[in-house]
């Protein structure tokens, strides 16, 4: 049905374009006809716009569609039927725009109507589905099967040599076609889709309200809603790139010394993007939360409206305008997403309303204003040895569009975002591997959370009873303990893992060590924290990184996920490295007369790697380590450990010290 009703969009809009423009002969009037037309289409958004999605949350939706669809069928039969009744070039022209105006005022009560009423005939899981094969029938197939048919029936007529009468010459057809497609809508929505009629009691409640109040309403939840707001202006943000793309697109083709055809290629490009970006978008991004991949694409269309500004070569600009469309499709399918899916039924009119209005005004402007800027001033060329550019108005403001929407795409990123502390370029590879990050689970920390790293014999046992005395002496709550180990099935796991009899595989490995530390965080380290205490952990997460990652080479990606998704995001709040050269820690070790384990039995390389792999991790985030050298003497390090622990802590109560 909504496939029909777009074919059905696309043809009106080519063909009443087209048929305006034939009346005349004149070149000038010819483009004027034409532009006019398309350009009356935009100006009811800003006229009505406000207003229809009252409409849509107020009346019933099913009928609202089937009346706008009866009432534009009359008038959309009406056009290619004036000259057949006399009219002159001129009256036809002024009713085709007339008739268009009001046709595209209905319609706006039409798109709110629909767009508020599908979220309820799909469930929630199927949402992004369906709008993707939506946009991609509204925006890739039909507009191309729309000119392709006027094409094929012009080019068609020509070879026959065929003569057909006035009322059935191929632009008359089309808009005949515009014209049925109403009139099937309306008949499937009335017989078909019965579901999408009536009001839920909220939607009831809502209409006893006045519509003033209602509008303000409306207005009111958009303006407070920080969700809603960051899409709507994502989405703004969007198409104004694209707006600003379209209008400076005709002068930047030529300022690559490309001509006509290069302004085509471009064209096509950006809604080949489109729709790689709405079709492959969901399988690339795979789990990455779809708030997160809202301002991301935002940025990604906004980043390459820029790339577009500096490109040098045709091939450059092409790749730009791939990704200007990818990631406007995907801006443009996560956010609808989010918006059905997000809304209640009884304010979702109001907000498309407010969506679809603002998108044709900044569309508008954006191609009106760009079209003027790349006009002013005179392109200068600069030397850069081995190639040269053109730097003129067009490549500025392609720079400049880019560089607000990165900063909208930014803004709407931080408004949304449902994983706040987990990091963006992990989680985005993560995601793209299908393994998300998870945000950290949230629980009341009072405590701090220390923990101690470092090689075979680095002097961590030491260093956190050292630790603990100090800090019971103040008379704190302390809780020293350890991974692997440190509860009944941990002690178990140690046994398991560090037993020389066995050989687990590496991931097997891997999972047993992350076992070890799910139940540890779970049963020990949270409560403690919970409660206030100082927790002091004899190894933790970047053992496993360091061991397992660099030790035994397993993507590091991979163990983060695991110990992030095992610890449920729980971060230390200082980590103390002891750096050991692994010959001086492994002769530690060895002076103690016990058996080696199986870790420490690995070779000397092994615990090169882990030694090295620790020192980056450090550097990755030096605010929240201590690195020391292990080899000095044992109080020193445990005056550093306090000193920098001190900043840390707060203040012990008066008469507690023991
Ligand atoms: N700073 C130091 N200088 C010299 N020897 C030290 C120092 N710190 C600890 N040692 C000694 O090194 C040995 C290993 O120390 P410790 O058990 O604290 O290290 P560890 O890092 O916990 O070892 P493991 O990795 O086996 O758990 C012990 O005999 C300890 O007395
Ligand atoms: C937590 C953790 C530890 N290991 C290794 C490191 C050591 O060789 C042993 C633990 O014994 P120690 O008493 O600390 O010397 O296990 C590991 O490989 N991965 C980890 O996540």
């Amino acid at each position: 049905m909504l496939a029909a009703a777009s074919f059905g969009d696309w043809v009106g809009l080519l063909a009443t374009a087209l048929f305006a423009s034939a009346q005349f002969e004149n070149p000038a009037a010819q483009g004027a006809a034409f532009g006019g037309t398309i350009a009356v289409r935009l100006i009811p958004a800003l006229l009505l716009g406000p207003i229809a999605g009252v409409f849509a949350d107020r009346f019933d939706r099913r009928y609202t569609m089937v009346i706008v669809d009866l009432l534009r069928f009359v008038i959309y039969l009406s056009i290619p039927l004036v000259p057949l009744f006399g009219g002159t070039p001129a009256q036809t022209v002024a009713w085709a725009t007339i008739a268009t105006f009001i046709g595209e005022t209905i319609t706006l009560i039409w798109i709110p109507a629909k767009e508020a009423a599908v979220p309820n005939l799909i469930p929630k899981s199927q949402i992004e589905v369906s709008n993707q094969l939506t946009l991609i029938t509204t925006y890739g197939i039909t507009p191309i099967l729309a000119a392709l048919s006027l094409a094929a029936l012009t080019a068609g007529l020509q070879q026959s040599g065929a003569s057909l009468p006035d009322w059935a010459q191929p632009i008359q057809l089309a808009l005949y076609i515009n014209a049925f497609a109403r009139l099937a809508t309306a008949l499937v929505v009335f017989f078909g889709i019965k579901e999408i009629g009536g009001k839920s009691a909220a939607r009831e409640k809502a209409a006893e309200q006045s519509m003033t109040r209602q509008f303000l309403d409306g207005w009111k939840f958009i303006g407070n809603t920080p969700l809603v707001r960051g899409l709507v202006l994502g989405i703004f943000g969007a198409f104004g790139a694209g707006g600003v793309v379209i209008g400076a697109a005709e002068k930047f083709a030529k300022s690559l010394g490309a001509g006509q055809a290069a302004f085509y290629l471009l064209f096509g490009t950006i809604f080949m993007g489109l729709a790689i970006g709405i079709g492959l978008g969901p399988m690339i991004v795979k789990e990455l939360s779809r708030k997160r991949w809202f301002g991301m694409s935002i940025m990604l269309a906004s980043g390459s409206v820029m790339f577009l500004g500096i490109s040098i070569h045709l091939s450059m600009a092409l790749f730009g305008a791939i990704m200007v469309g990818a990631g406007a499709g995907m801006a443009f399918l996560s956010g609808t997403t989010l918006l059905y899916g997000e809304i209640a039924d009884e304010l979702r009119g109001r907000t498309f309303a407010v969506v679809q209005i603002g998108v044709r005004t900044v569309l508008l402007l954006a191609i009106t204003v760009s079209g003027i800027l790349v006009g002013l001033g005179s392109s200068r060329r600069v030397d850069l040895g081995l190639f040269h550019i053109d730097i003129s108005a067009t490549r500025v403001l392609l720079v400049v569009a880019g560089a607000i929407g990165i900063w909208v795409g930014i803004g709407a990123f931080r408004q949304m975002d449902d994983k706040p502390g987990v990091p963006v370029l992990p989680d985005l590879i993560g995601s793209l591997r299908g393994r998300p990050l998870s945000p950290p689970e949230s629980f009341a920390r009072s405590g701090v959370f220390v923990v101690f790293e470092g090689g075979e014999g680095a002097g961590k046992s030491t260093q956190v009873t050292r630790l603990a005395e100090a800090l019971k002496a103040d008379g704190r709550d302390v809780v020293v303990t350890r991974e692997p180990g440190a509860t009944d099935i941990g002690a178990r796991i140690r046994g398991l893992v560090l037993d020389r009899a066995e050989t687990p595989s590496a991931r097997a490995e891997a999972l047993l060590y992350a076992a070890d530390r799910a139940h540890h965080v779970a049963t020990v380290v949270r409560p403690a924290l919970g409660r206030g205490a100082v927790v002091i952990s004899d190894r933790y997460v970047d053992s496993s990184l360091a061991y397992q990652g660099a030790g035994r080479t397993l993507p590091v990606q991979e163990i983060s996920w695991l110990s992030a998704w095992a610890t449920g995001g729980l971060k230390p709040d200082l980590v103390v490295l002891l750096d050991v050269d692994p010959g001086v820690g492994l002769t530690r070790v060895d002076s103690r007369g016990e058996a080696a384990d199986r870790l420490e039995s690995e070779s000397r390389a092994f615990h090169e790697r882990v030694r090295y792999a620790f020192l980056d991790l450090a550097a990755a985030d030096p605010k929240r380590y201590l690195v020391l050298d292990a080899a000095r003497p044992v109080e020193e390090i445990a005056a550093a450990v306090e000193a920098r622990l001190s900043s840390l802590l707060s203040p012990v109560p008066a008469g507690t010290a023991g």
